[in-house]
């Protein structure tokens, strides 16, 4: 059927699971996005799901996802023009082969847009299934469901495709202000001899969100702030800032350095009990917003235990940032939108007496949303010499060129795993917070309450 189509461009982006929000909400418009900023792209758009979407409806959510990024008109109508939609039954083989054969012989990315359990399954199928000869697959988080399940899951890929044709999706790697931890961490002389734990005594990776449940509970209520934030984007964003340095920014250098830091990473103390926390958010207002409580929000199950807030301790265990607590948090539901890094330095070994006020540890903060850099230092800003006090500097980072997904996306199209997440760091990551998902699925670690709007920590 899809043969039929006019003449197919150099690749087919082939979404399974195009009915679903992520497609409409993200995985589009980012698209949207990098065509905005690289318009000689051409990229054919196929949509395949088991919903009934007609060819008119598909074309229209196409283009009404492409609205915002704005790309040139002739862009969206091209999009537009060639994009199509396939209702099909993702686990039945050979709806699948005719799926795949429709799309041409041409570089495919196959972009599953679906619940782990679904990706796992059409991934088994495809091992039977004839694949052009360039075909990536991009694998929405979370990459399974646990350690065992990632593992396996590895397994089965390297069955169907190479390991450099998988992309396993972060898309806080396409978060420019993380990905500047790099540029900010190897291009500067000053930063680059205090990144350790000898200058740097804690560091608290935080992404809390005013955001509630927003009618996600189909997929949230099943997964909580541990997998959905820290498990994922925050381990990854504490890999860019603990790596070792890289000799070219080159996406296997980069892979090896962030495996090594997920790798020497675990809980801290040894005791999830000790350090982690999780809570749940009650009715509440944001703003003028008005929350229900979690268990009331439409889709949830009551009886599942699911945190909307996860904090976990972690250390990470090499010779570089040994005894330098990792603190990752993050919530939903909270009265201050909160994304950032901080490094806290330690104080000076000795003040000179005689000064007056603090000798408090200088901060490098690094806000993810919007975007900047600040660090507080002591100095004597105003009044007698000998007065001190903190004062923050500060750079305002540039908006984004585009969305983070068409960073991610830009970077498969042209199939470099840099902003991917590999195989073996997909498996450290569960491997760091299972013994904190073991110990709050036996129920060692109680489920707090805290009011919707308030820090967090008031029940
Ligand atoms: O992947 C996810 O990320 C968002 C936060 O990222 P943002 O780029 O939208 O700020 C989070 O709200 C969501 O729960 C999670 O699934």
């Amino acid at each position: 059927m899809l043969r039929d189509m006019a003449t197919p461009p150099t690749t087919t982006l082939l979404i399974l699971g195009a009915g679903g929000d992520l497609t409409h909400r993200l995985l589009l418009p980012g698209l949207a996005s990098l065509l905005a900023v690289e318009p000689e792209r051409v990229v054919r758009v196929v949509g395949a799901d088991r919903v009934d979407i007609s060819a008119a409806d598909w074309k229209a959510r196409v283009k009404d996802s492409f609205a915002a990024a704005k790309p040139a008109a002739r862009v969206t109508s091209a999009i537009t023009r060639h994009t199509a939609y396939v209702r099909t039954d993702l686990l039945d083989e050979a709806a699948l082969r005719a799926l795949v054969g429709g799309c041409g012989d041409g570089p495919l990315v196959i972009f599953f847009a679906l619940p782990p359990q679904v990706t796992m399954k059409v991934c088994a199928l495809l091992q039977h299934v004839a694949l052009p000869d360039t075909t990536r697959l991009a694998l929405e988080k979370p990459f399974g469901t646990d350690h065992q399940s990632a593992v396996d899951f590895n397994t089965l890929l390297h069955k169907v495709v190479a390991e450099e044709d998988i992309f396993r999706i972060d898309h806080f790697l396409g978060v420019a202000t993380v990905f500047n931890l790099v540029g900010l961490r190897f291009a500067n002389r000053l930063l680059a001899p205090v990144w350790s734990a000898e200058h740097i005594e804690r560091v608290e990776i935080v992404y809390d969100e005013d955001l509630a449940l927003e009618g996600r509970a189909g997929y949230y209520d099943g997964a909580g702030a541990l997998k959905d934030m820290l498990q994922s984007h925050l381990l990854q964003v504490l890999a860019l800032f603990a790596m070792e340095s890289i000799a070219a920014l080159d996406a296997r250098e980069l892979q090896d350095q962030k495996a090594q830091v997920l790798r020497a990473t675990r809980v801290w103390g040894g005791s999830p009990k000790r350090s982690s926390r999780r809570a749940r958010y009650t009715a509440g207002t944001i703003g003028r917003r008005k929350v229900p409580d979690y268990v009331q929000e439409e889709g949830v199950d009551p009886k599942r235990c699911t945190e909307t807030l996860a904090e976990v301790t972690l250390e990470v265990a090499n010779s570089r940032w040994a005894g330098v607590p990792f603190v990752l948090r993050s919530g939903k539901a909270l009265g201050t939108p909160r994304k950032q890094i901080v490094a806290h330095f330690r104080d000076v070994p000795h003040l000179p007496t005689g000064f007056v006020g603090g000798s408090d540890g200088d901060l490098l903060t690094i806000d993810l949303k919007p975007g900047a850099v600040s660090l507080t230092l002591t100095m004597n800003a105003e009044g007698d010499p000998i007065d001190l006090e903190q004062k923050t500097l500060t750079a305002t980072l540039a908006a984004p060129r585009m969305q983070p997904y068409g960073e991610v996306l830009a970077q498969i199209l042209d199939g470099s795993q840099l902003l991917t997440v590999r195989g073996d760091a997909a498996e450290e990551c569960w491997r760091v917070m299972a013994p904190v998902i073991k110990a709050w699925a036996d129920g060692r670690v109680p489920l707090e309450e805290y009011a919707a709007g308030s820090d967090g920590l008031t029940p």
